[in-house]
């Protein structure tokens, strides 16, 4: 396993021994600061020379896309250490502390399913549109929508009529705060959902009513991915730059954490456990199912969803393999939607071809959530594994989510109370994009753009031949 450790001196970027101790030049400004460090027991923390507790903790995976990150700011000088819990409770007892949990939120019945999906393809680092048709974004998500409605509440009904997702992330929350009660820290915590209710602009608002003067913002996606994490934590800048009561309040966002020892560990557990459960489990295939992306994002885009999904499957492989499991492994990608090139392989093309090549058990690991949801109880559990049976597969197993684990959880809880203290204002700098936001569009510029948009998209349900077409390719 590769590892990379960094140090600062003066302004110098040299190799680092655990445990190190670096004082750094007063007055020395660390503005962004990579830190590819895969081992997550060396933390780089940040003091103020007239302080005795960190300023800032940075936990920054390797990344290629930048978004908006907060935690860096100045420092006086500069310590190399591992990371004291005691210290951290000592700056906290006089905080209300507030943890936002961000996800992906899901229809609860089947008639919200059509709203649900506007939402989503509302979005626009869901659906990328060129600058120039932006003012498409909403006439084409009605149409998805509509389009695709069918097809998923028809998948929302064979689990149960709607998303389990909800009920999942409040009980993770609610462990959450019990695991971190044990860790004698007290906090608030809420959940904010990007496309279903409570929205993340529902959980701010009882955030700010609680007064909460120092908040973690976690979102339950291990990997970063800009149509995931970065579109939660894109909402949530708008929210932070308008909204006067976030001026000065001490904030960490966390953008991904699928390298944490702690999780590795559990999704280890999970799998070595459902190995058991074959009766020749050292010929079984771990087969890593993770929800793809357009290739474009990675491409394009810049998003480090691919590379961190790789990462962390090398590091659960690698956790594995020191426990003697010798097992062979693929990664495959799951849920295109839309006639574009997602990351490849594709699952289900993977799985048929695993079964044409004369593999007899496969054992599939959901691997970008961290709850069941309609991808691991439709897609995986019954369409791939028809599939798989179909094409010759004769042992087939599913990993569950983690869930409300309790190795993960704790590991969670310690990944937010290592966060305290990076916790810093965030500049609020306007946007001066002028006609990306519907808030800064004059209300004339508005309706236009809607009803062109609105013509275009009602064109396009009368041609039959282009409505088949985006049936059969996009849906
Ligand atoms: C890391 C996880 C996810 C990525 C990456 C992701 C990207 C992504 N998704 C769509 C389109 C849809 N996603 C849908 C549901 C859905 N997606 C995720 C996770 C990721 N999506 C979850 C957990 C869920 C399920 C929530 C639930 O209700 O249980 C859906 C709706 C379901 C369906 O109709 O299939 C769509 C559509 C795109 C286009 C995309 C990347 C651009
Ligand atoms: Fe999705």
């Amino acid at each position: 396993m590769e590892s990379m450790q960094t140090k600062v001196l003066s302004n110098k970027v040299t190799n680092l021994c655990q445990g190190d101790k670096i004082t750094k030049i007063p007055n020395h400004r660390i503005k962004t600061f990579a830190f590819p460090v895969k081992d997550s027991s060396i933390k780089l923390v940040l003091h103020q020379n007239d302080l005795s507790a960190p300023q800032n903790l940075i936990y920054r995976p390797q990344r290629k896309h930048d978004i908006a990150t907060s935690a860096l700011s100045s420092a006086e000088s500069c310590v190399i250490d591992k990371f004291d819990p005691d210290e951290v409770h000592s700056i906290t007892k006089q905080e209300r502390i507030g943890i936002l949990l961000l996800n992906l939120g899901g229809p609860e019945t089947l008639n919200d399913v059509q709203p649900f999906l506007y939402n989503l393809f509302a979005d626009p680092d869901i659906i990328r549109l060129p600058r120039l048709f932006k003012f498409l974004q909403k006439p084409l998500a009605q149409l998805i929508s509509v389009l695709r409605a069918p097809k998923s509440k028809e998948a929302y009904a064979s689990i149960g009529g709607g998303s389990p997702l909800l009920r999942i992330t409040n009980e993770q929350a609610e462990a959450m705060k019990e695991a971190l009660e044990e860790k004698k820290l007290h906090a608030k915590i809420y959940v904010g959902m990007r496309y279903w209710h409570p929205f993340t602009e529902e959980a701010i608002n009882q955030i700010k009513k609680d007064h909460i003067s120092k908040l973690v913002v976690l979102p339950l996606y291990p990997q970063f991915s800009i149509s995931t994490s970065g579109s939660s934590i894109s909402v949530l800048n708008n929210i932070f730059r308008e909204d006067g009561y976030f001026e000065g309040l001490p904030i960490s966002i966390i953008e991904s954490w699928y390298q944490r020892v702690g999780y590795i560990k559990s999704m280890a557990d999970l799998i070595q456990k459902e190995l058991l459960s074959f009766l020749n489990s050292e010929e079984v295939m771990i087969f890593f199912s993770a929800h793809g992306v357009p290739l474009s994002y990675v491409e394009e885009a810049g998003d480090p969803y691919k590379d961190q999904m790789e990462d962390c499957i090398s590091l659960i492989m690698c956790e594995l393999r020191s426990r003697g499991v010798k097992n062979s492994h693929v990664l495959a990608y799951q849920s295109r939607v839309g006639p574009v090139q997602w990351l490849k392989p594709y699952t289900d093309e993977k799985i048929v071809e695993l079964g044409q090549k004369g593999v007899k058990s496969l054992l599939a690991v959901p691997i970008s959530f961290v709850s069941e949801h309609i991808e691991t109880l439709e897609e995986i559990d019954m369409e791939y594994k028809e599939l798989a049976l179909e094409s010759g597969i004769e042992n087939w197993g599913r990993v569950p989510a983690l869930n409300c684990t309790s190795s993960f959880i704790s590991d969670l809880a310690n990944l937010i109370i290592e966060a305290l203290p990076t916790a810093s204002a965030i500049a609020r700098t306007r946007s001066n994009n002028n006609c990306t936001d519907d808030g800064e569009m004059d209300a004339m510029q508005y309706a236009v753009k809607m009803l062109f948009g609105s013509v275009i998209a009602f064109f396009l349900l009368l041609f039959p031949k282009l409505v088949s077409l985006f049936k059969n390719s996009l849906f």
